[in-house]
């Protein structure tokens, strides 16, 4: 085993860009390297750490952590440490000892030339493999859907504008508020995918109801190859295994000891992507899992955070020290305003505590904001601005001129400035199309005396007042449902009611006393015998024609298979007849949904049916205004309940919501809606998005697989027209990046990878193409090879040289250096007198016209002519240099740009909306510093050379 010790100066073999590390931690089998370059730490088995030590010999050149460069006149040990005596190049007098911990961090590695001199050839495959891996790691940071092209979605506007939009931010805090079925989890996903993969976050809390723990589950590997670890109770116990009473006193003389309390492992750090449920938070210890240093937190169905100035609840406060010590937070839910606005107003302090500080401010700002995005919609409909209209703008916008040309500029300054544009995302079917329609069928049913004899809880569920499933034989509502059962048993049905008793009681009933082929799903039952439901439901052939649900049971549920959709009672909220419906209204529902609710005439059922129906169709479309809906009628609304034969009264209720649902209707027309919609969807930057991910799907990683599975053995089956089988083949001699010994089945084509959830969507961002690319490029091999050209035009004999440099910046990697500096490839193209002829001969043409050289051969050519590449490459890094640093100064240059914009546009802003925090401003100041200092560090490094000899014809 290496021996390794503290300080020593070690480079990692499969991450070089980390650049040079140090070791600061170990025990008996790890190693901890840090890398000052990246600011990251490793940490390594010692038996097989993928690391090489770093040492200089007499005559090298060394660079000190002050920047200073020396060549090293002779080098010692002292406790497994070396230390260099080593003096500046133009005073060799000046000599001074600069312990290796002491060395900077960049590494010049000569390992291209060394592998050339040193005659470790390799053949033209490993050498294009190495050069495709090469560029399709520059490609990929410089692509403008980074983040986007992995995930196996549909390619859905709405969405990818989002999720572009709010991915590109630092620490990200909004509430994607999209109606129900839009594709809120798929947006939070591509939001969570792009983080992860550009690195901008690491760890992530996800919390969502506990029905949905699994689907979340499924939903973040299936479409995003995103591996959460479920924690639950056990989960946690198990990790926290109890104190033994030894161990107790062990710890106990240990803190006596050394006067300092040790605190125990904190069990959330232990997993980097974490997901659980809204009840585990309930019971586990708030100050160990605010304290894991979320990156990001998602809460799904926000809805419940119920929140009001004397009394916010157990599960806001919770989620609310979660919100402040994670850096960025995504909160979700379909309807933001279903506990009312003071809820909504909590949630929305949650997300930027300094931009909504109060819920007055907010009332007030709320009135404000309807007249600034009635402004936005005559901005938006009319080409030509009236003056009064101009006017207007200028009160609003003093700072900008009020014209037609800068529509654009003006309608982002609105935005940014007022209301919740910067941190509320809203999607409605009304600008998304594409959505089938839905049709109610009422079903009038007699009021069974039976019922007379129980003691509801309320009128609307008389069944509430028996605890055994005997009213179901009387019920006429179970009578009507066995019969549409009954009457075609290929159609699959949802059915919903509010409480889980009834969903029980009706499912004994139907399944056991009726024979009928039904499941159940109620918030009692636990997890997996709901994904179990959930599945046989979903099993078109031998699944339960019926799943009769419970109403918090179906939240958040993906059952857009079925059509019909049966509602046995309905609830008072508009909003949550929303959700019910939203099950089956969701992103993939094929065809028209049909909603039957069976209710009893004369009775409140029968004033309820008829208020949504009559009074907002809520049943046929999606009704925002829901909550003002309920708010406004709340009182004829009770009063025609209590008294549901009087149909005066019943009529006054569906004439007067009428009214105001059209109203209501029209001024969210006409103002307020226009600003969301705005902020929330940009159609054109959409098409641009999709356009560039559909390019991306034209140039799939199949041909660089191909030659990486070649060159490192793993076997390639067909499978069908559009799939592959890979599986490990028998010469392999290392494990192959994301391979599983079983093997496993992969396609590059995305309509493919939609309807085959069992075949992997192998696109350049897939953890087996990322980890392949690594992989060539931790190799040596490929760095150096020697090719014969065949060409008749080309005099036998004539020597080229082929030299690919890389243009890399080593930086944190929250810093995203490379969206200004991307790795840039510069290629060389040399004939014997050092003349470039990179230009007119391309990489591809040139690579068809080289094959195979026998190695002896190679191995003579490059000793004989050793002196002449020597002397062309050492030239021609100079010229590459130069060539750098110009794109090193483009890149700082850009840099500052766009920082200082970014910088006056935030301070400006802070002047006139407290919506940005100084916090931000400092944090891109300290941004812009460290980048200043990385980007001028960068380097330009010969990453592979080949050495090309044209042969007789
Ligand atoms: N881009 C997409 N590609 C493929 N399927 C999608 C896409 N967007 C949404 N879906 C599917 O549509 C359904 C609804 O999406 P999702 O669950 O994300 O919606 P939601 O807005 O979170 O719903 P809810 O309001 O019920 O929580 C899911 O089955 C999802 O898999």
């Amino acid at each position: 085993m290496t021996e390794f010790a503290i300080g020593q100066r070690w480079l990692s073999e499969t991450e070089t860009e980390l650049g040079l590390g140090i070791v600061v931690n170990l025990d008996y089998r790890l190693v901890t390297v840090f890398y000052p370059a990246c600011e990251e730490e490793r940490t390594y088995a010692k038996a097989n750490a993928p690391l090489s030590r770093m040492t200089f010999a007499a005559g090298d050149r060394i660079q000190t952590q002050a920047g200073d460069a020396l060549i090293v006149s002779a080098v010692e040990q002292v406790d497994q440490l070396l230390i260099y005596q080593a003096a500046p190049e133009d005073d060799p007098a000046a000599l001074r000892p600069v312990p290796e911990s002491q060395l900077g961090y960049q590494v010049e590695l000569s390992a291209v030339t060394d592998r050339l001199f040193s005659k470790q050839l390799d053949s033209n495959n490993w050498f294009n493999l190495r050069v495709a891996a090469l560029h399709a790691r520059t490609q990929a940071e410089q692509s403008p859907v980074l983040g986007l092209r992995g995930p196996r979605i549909d390619l859905i506007g709405h969405q990818l504008w989002i999720a572009h939009e709010v991915a590109n931010r630092f620490a990200p805090r909004v509430l994607l508020a999209d109606e129900v079925g839009l594709g809120k989890t798929i947006e939070a996903g591509l939001i969570l995918h792009q983080q992860l993969h550009t690195h901008r976050a690491s760890r992530v809390l996800i919390v969502v109801p506990q029905p949905l723990v699994h689907q979340w589950f499924v939903e973040m590997v299936r479409r995003f190859n995103l591996h959460f670890s479920i924690f639950d109770r056990e989960r946690l116990e198990a990790l926290q295994p109890d104190e033994s009473v030894r161990d107790m006193f062990a710890r106990l003389l240990e803190e006596e000891h050394s006067g300092v309390a040790s605190t125990p492992e904190n069990p959330f750090l232990s997993e980097q992507l974490i997901l659980c449920s809204t009840e585990f938070l309930a019971h586990c210890n708030m100050d160990q899992l605010a304290s894991a240093e979320w990156d990001l937190l998602v809460v799904d169905e926000a809805h419940h955070l119920s929140w009001s100035e004397d009394a916010p609840s157990d599960a806001y406060q919770r989620v609310a020290r979660l919100a402040a010590a994670a850096r960025g937070l995504l909160l979700l839910t379909a309807t933001p305003e279903q506990l009312g606005v003071e809820s909504h107003f909590a949630r929305l302090h949650l997300l930027d505590p300094d931009r909504f500080p109060t819920l007055e401010a907010f009332r007030s700002e709320q009135q404000d904001y309807q007249r600034i995005a009635a402004l936005a919609g005559e901005l938006v409909d009319n080409s030509i601005w009236s003056a009064d209209l101009k006017a207007r703008l200028q009160a609003l916008l003093p700072d900008i001129a009020p014209e037609e040309s800068r529509r654009a500029q003006i309608l982002r300054e609105l935005l940014d400035r007022s209301g919740t544009g910067r941190v509320l995302f809203r999607n409605t079917r009304k600008h998304v199309e594409g959505f089938p329609e839905r049709h109610v069928e009422g079903i009038p049913l007699p009021f069974p005396e039976f019922y007379a004899n129980g003691e509801p809880d309320d009128a609307l569920h008389p069944e509430s007042g028996f605890n055994d499933d005997r009213w179901c034989a009387e019920d006429p509502r179970v009578s009507w449902l066995a019969e549409f059962l009954r009457r075609d048993r290929s159609r699959k049905v949802l059915v919903i009611c509010a409480r889980k008793e009834t969903a029980i009681d009706l499912h004994a009933w139907c399944g056991y006393k009726l024979g009928m082929n039904v499941a159940v799903f109620h918030e009692d039952m636990d997890l997996i015998s709901r994904d179990r439901a959930a599945a046989y439901f979903a099993d078109p052939e031998d699944g339960a024609q019926a799943l009769i649900c419970s109403e918090i049971g179906s939240e958040g549920r993906n059952f857009q298979f079925a059509h019909h959709l049966v509602l046995l009672d309905l609830p008072r909220n508009p909003d949550l007849l929303e959700q019910r419906i939203g099950r089956l209204d969701r992103i993939g529902q094929t065809q028209d949904i049909q909603i039957h609710v069976p209710y009893f005439s004369d009775h409140p059922q029968e004033v309820l049916f008829q208020w949504y129906d009559q009074g907002m169709q809520a049943f046929t479309r999606t009704n925002p205004a829901g909550t003002q809906i309920l708010a406004g009628s709340r009182e004829q609304l009770d009063a025609a309940l209590a008294s549901p034969k009087d149909t005066t009264l019943r009529a006054a209720l569906v004439e007067d919501t009428r009214t105001l649902a059209q109203q209501l209707q029209r001024q969210l027309e006409a103002g307020r809606d226009r600003l969301l919609e705005l902020s929330s969807h940009q159609p054109e930057q959409a098409a641009a998005l999709i356009a560039h991910l559909a390019d991306a799907d034209a140039a799939p990683p199949s041909d660089f697989m191909d030659s990486a599975f070649e060159r490192f053995g793993v076997e390639v089956e067909e499978h069908s027209e559009h799939a592959i089988i890979l599986k490990p083949g028998p010469h392999m001699i290392e494990p192959f990046p994301h391979l599983p010994e079983e093997g496993i089945t992969v396609t590059a084509h995305r309509p493919t990878a939609l309807s085959r959830d069992d075949l992997q969507f192998l696109t350049w961002e897939h953890p087996m193409v990322q980890g392949a690319i690594e992989l060539v490029l931790s190799e040596d091999r490929g760095k150096a090879s020697v090719a014969l050209l065949r060409n008749p035009k080309v005099k036998p004999g004539t020597l080229l040289i082929e030299a690919f440099y890389t243009v890399e910046c080593s930086a944190p990697r929250a810093l995203q250096a490379s969206r200004f500096l991307p790795g840039t490839i510069i290629r060389s193209l040399l004939d014997a007198q050092g003349r470039d002829l990179s230009q007119a001969i391309s990489f591809p043409g040139l690579s068809q016209q080289c094959h195979k050289m026998e190695k002896p051969l190679a191995r003579k050519i490059v000793d004989s002519q050793q002196a002449l590449l020597e002397k062309l490459l050492a030239n021609d890094q100079q010229r590459v240099n130069a060539q750098a640093e110009e794109i090193i100064q483009a890149a700082l240059a850009t840099m500052r740009t766009h920082q200082d914009g970014e910088r006056n546009r935030l301070v400006q802003l802070q002047q006139k909306n407290p919506a940005i925090r100084q916090e931000e401003i400092d944090f891109l100041d300290r941004q812009t510093d460290a980048l200043r200092q990385h980007l001028a560090e960068a380097r330009c490094q010969l990453a592979a050379v080949r050495v090309i000899v044209a042969a007789a014809s």
